[in-house]
């Protein structure tokens, strides 16, 4: 199990030291949609040349024009590109094929998808990276990412499953005997006192229930 250190809502400074700060802890850097919407694909390129040893995710949420976000985000340095569930069938064919081009991954996020019928669509369409998301503002009514989650992507084989939503070191444990590939950690790590050591905490609880 992966963790992947979410970085929302903050500018680029203090995304460079959380970065510096977790590094050792943290095996995949994301760049968050707000940071990318005031930064654009500059921050994915700085990133990318200031720790080239980090697996860097853009969090794009495209949803439309596919081809051309998953270009631009592969282009400047990212690994991994994430595109929105229900987008058109047609998106997520031109997102892959240009993933294909660059070796990299589109992600699927499901955020708002409770129909097991779209994650089977979109994994004939030859997705094989799935998000399981509880969105910032869905975690403020106490929607949080569960264990129950994993009943969406229940049986697909050959898949990468990451989850997402207001997981902490002292909620990971609610996960033990799911089949969780990459944990994403946004506020959970960020807005702890001490990010490295949150990071570190979260990492052996990752062990503990691995
Ligand atoms: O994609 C996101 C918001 O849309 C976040 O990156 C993701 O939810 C993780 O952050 P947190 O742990 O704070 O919920």
């Amino acid at each position: 199990m992966k963790l992947q250190l979410a970085l929302d809502r903050m500018t680029r400074d203090e995304c460079l030291s959380l970065i510096q700060e977790t590094y050792e802890f943290v095996d995949i850097v994301e760049m968050g949609t707000g940071v990318i919407k005031e930064y654009g694909m500059a921050i994915i390129r700085e990133v990318h040349s200031q720790f080239p040893g980090k697996t860097l995710l853009a969090d794009m949420k495209t949803c439309d024009a596919g081809k051309h976000e998953a270009k631009q985000a592969f282009e400047a340095g990212a690994e991994i590109v994430t595109a929105m569930a229900f987008s058109a069938d047609r998106t997520i064919e031109e997102m892959l094929e240009v993933a294909q081009e660059y070796q990299g991954i589109i992600l699927i996020d499901l955020l708002g998808i409770h129909d097991v019928v779209r994650v089977k669509e979109l994994y004939a369409l030859g997705v094989r990276h799935f998000c399981l998301h509880k969105g910032k503002d869905m975690q403020s009514t106490n929607h949080l990412a569960k264990a129950e989650d994993f009943e969406l992507v229940q049986g697909l084989a050959e898949c990468t499953i990451y989850i997402a939503g207001g997981i902490t070191q002292e909620t990971v444990h609610h996960f033990k005997d799911t089949p969780i590939d990459i944990l994403i950690v946004g506020s959970g790590i960020t807005g702890a006192k001490i990010p490295a050591q949150a990071a570190q905490h979260l990492k052996q609880e990752m062990q503990n229930i691995n």
